[in-house]
């Protein structure tokens, strides 16, 4: 093994073997470079020195996932095989294993949002060479600027999407894990509520982080059960005036479930392998979470749509339909449309302090998010005086009317129907929610706007029946009492949760994250960048058109 001491930097250098070359491997701290060398004939026998360099790869070390000592066995077939030409036929003899090979497994792009990963292996002349390397790799791995998570606590929910978590887990993810040098515990839930319950109860500190196989749905429920988790150890009750607690650990998504909108939001694609890649480096995003209330009750936190009319109607028939799988959405959708019903009801809410950003500007929400960062940046510190003190001075709109819809996206939602999402301008760390309210039109009209939401190049929100508010905060009140006065009919379900319920002639029921709350009446509230969800962002996707804002925007005056 040459020592470089020329190159401050340099921990290891060694002449390897790779595809059968020699070459020059140097580690430094950032970097694994390999150079081509040739050997050289000299008086004491073959040598690689000097070294007539050939060409040179330099491998960036944020872009290794892992790096595997190979297990001996591997290379017994090749140490035993051997070919003595004096003999004209193979001669299989035990040898002594000479070499030892490890393997580095490092990222590429396939396309501008999916990564995999390929391996390089290389031999060394002895065990303690390899070892050496190994040890050496996984030591700079392990103490990047950019944490890595060690250990992970996994739900699996084998009953979301085509039921196939299990499957993608095993075969997609944990093997990616493996390489990575990650602990897991794994837990394949066996009800609705399980993965909340364990995380209510179980001990947290031995984790780096929490992940979710799944849908949208079974990622809410994990939100859910950390975020109450975090009050529960804070020891504050959840009401309407406190503010939530953000949980230490972040959350991560592999996608298995049928909308998979969360994941196709914060990394543009619903790749199980992408999402696993961004774990293991320990990419994080600071997201917005909604804390829903029913009249002075805390019911659960929102972390990508809320929706009331069109799409509360949808989900609570679609969840009778859950045996058609995924489909079920496009058939309710269908269905929902054609039968067009529109709900009375007062919208009030606190528009977005920043002047320069609304619903249709067109900026969207991708990797290095300026937006995002600057709210993470004023964001109110612990200990700071609640932010609900100061919205009580704060200017409260209102407005009346006949809804189709009335929708709530705390990000985007992106999903493979809507590939620029529901809200193409929302953002996800932004501390505001986009507030879209589609009043009664005719089925025509509606069908435009759906349509032009699966068309990445026009503006879904270009109606005059449509209004568009950046909120941090809102309200919703139905007209009619006909709900608003059976507060005794509010059931609950076992768990404490809201019980699935019909929506009426007068009233609908909410979406929230896809699934049914059972009552009319909301107070929801933003709460900027609440908790780390493990995602690599959005690549940029080149400049993108600015629309102008209607006058219909409270923005559009300013
Ligand atoms: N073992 C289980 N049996 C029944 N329900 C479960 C189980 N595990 C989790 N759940 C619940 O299943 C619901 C739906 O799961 P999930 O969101 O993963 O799938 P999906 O609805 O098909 O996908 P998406 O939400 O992306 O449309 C969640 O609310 C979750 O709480």
């Amino acid at each position: 093994m040459a020592a470089v001491l020329h190159a401050d930097n340099v921990i290891l250098q060694s002449t390897l073997e790779i595809k059968h070359k020699p070459h020059l491997v140097t580690l430094t701290h950032s970097q694994l470079i390999t150079e081509g060398v040739s050997q050289v004939s000299t008086s004491h026998g073959r040598n690689y020195e000097p070294f007539i360099r050939e060409s040179s790869d330099v491998l960036d070390l944020t872009e290794v996932l892992g790096v595997r000592l190979e297990n001996n066995s591997s290379c017994a077939a090749e140490g035993a095989r051997v070919n003595d030409p004096s003999k004209g036929y193979m001669v299989m003899e035990m040898m002594p294993l000479q070499m030892n090979i490890f393997t580095i497994y490092y990222l590429t792009k396939v396309n501008k949002h999916r990564w995999r990963y390929k391996d390089i292996s290389i031999i060394c002349k002895d065990q303690s060479t390899s070892q050496l390397w190994v040890d050496s790799i996984r030591r700079i791995l392990a103490n990047m600027d950019q944490e890595r998570p060690k250990r992970l606590l996994v739900f699996i929910n084998p009953i979301g999407g085509k039921k196939r978590a299990n499957k993608i887990y095993s075969e997609k993810v944990a093997p990616v894990f493996d390489i990575a040098g990650i602990y897991t515990e794994v837990i394949v839930t066996k009800r609705q509520y399980h993965a909340r319950d364990v995380l209510l109860d179980h001990d947290l500190s031995k984790f780096d982080g929490v992940i979710s196989v799944g849908g949208d749905g079974t990622f809410s429920e994990i939100l859910n059960g950390l975020l109450d988790r975090s009050m529960k150890d804070a020891g504050i009750a959840q009401t309407p005036l406190s503010d939530p607690v953000s949980p230490k650990l972040p959350v991560g998504i592999i996608p298995a479930g049928s909308t998979d909108s969360i994941v196709y939001t914060t990394e543009g694609i619903n790749d199980p392998v992408t999402c696993a890649v961004n774990i293991v480096l320990g990419n994080t995003l600071g997201l917005d979470v909604s804390a829903v209330h029913q009249r002075g009750e805390f019911l659960k936190y929102s972390v990508s749509f809320l929706g009331y009319g069109y799409y509360g109607d949808l989900v609570a028939d679609s969840e009778r339909l859950r045996w058609m799988g995924p489909k079920r959405y496009n058939w309710c959708g269908f269905k929902k449309f054609l039968s067009k019903n529109s709900y009375e009801g007062e919208v009030t809410f606190i528009a977005s302090t920043d002047p320069s950003h609304h619903p249709r500007d067109g900026v969207r929400c991708v990797k290095g998010c300026q937006v995002c960062k600057k709210a993470g940046e004023s964001k109110s510190k612990p200990g700071e005086k609640s932010t609900m003190l100061k919205t009580k001075n704060e200017n409260w709109q209102k407005i009346r009317g006949r809804f189709i819809c009335i929708n709530s996206h705390t990000m985007s939602c992106r999903c493979a129907l809507s590939p620029e999402g529901a809200s193409p301008s929302s953002h996800i760390g932004d501390g505001c929610a986009d507030l879209i309210l589609i009043s009664n039109c005719s089925r025509v009209n509606y069908f435009r706007h759906l349509y032009r939401s699966a068309d990445r190049t026009s503006d879904q929100f270009d109606f005059n029946f449509i209004q568009v508010f950046r909120v941090k905060e809102f309200k919703f009140e139905p007209i009619s009492e006909e709900d608003t006065a059976d507060d005794k009919t509010m059931t609950r379900n076992k768990e404490g949760r809201s019980q699935l319920r019909s929506p009426t002639i007068k009233n609908s029921v909410w979406n929230c994250d896809g699934e049914i709350l059972d009552h009319p009446s909301l107070h929801v509230k933003v709460h900027c960048q609440l908790i780390k969800l493990f995602a690599g962002g959005i690549e940029d996707s080149g400049k993108e058109d600015v629309i102008q804002c209607p006058p219909c925007c409270s923005r559009s005056s300013r």
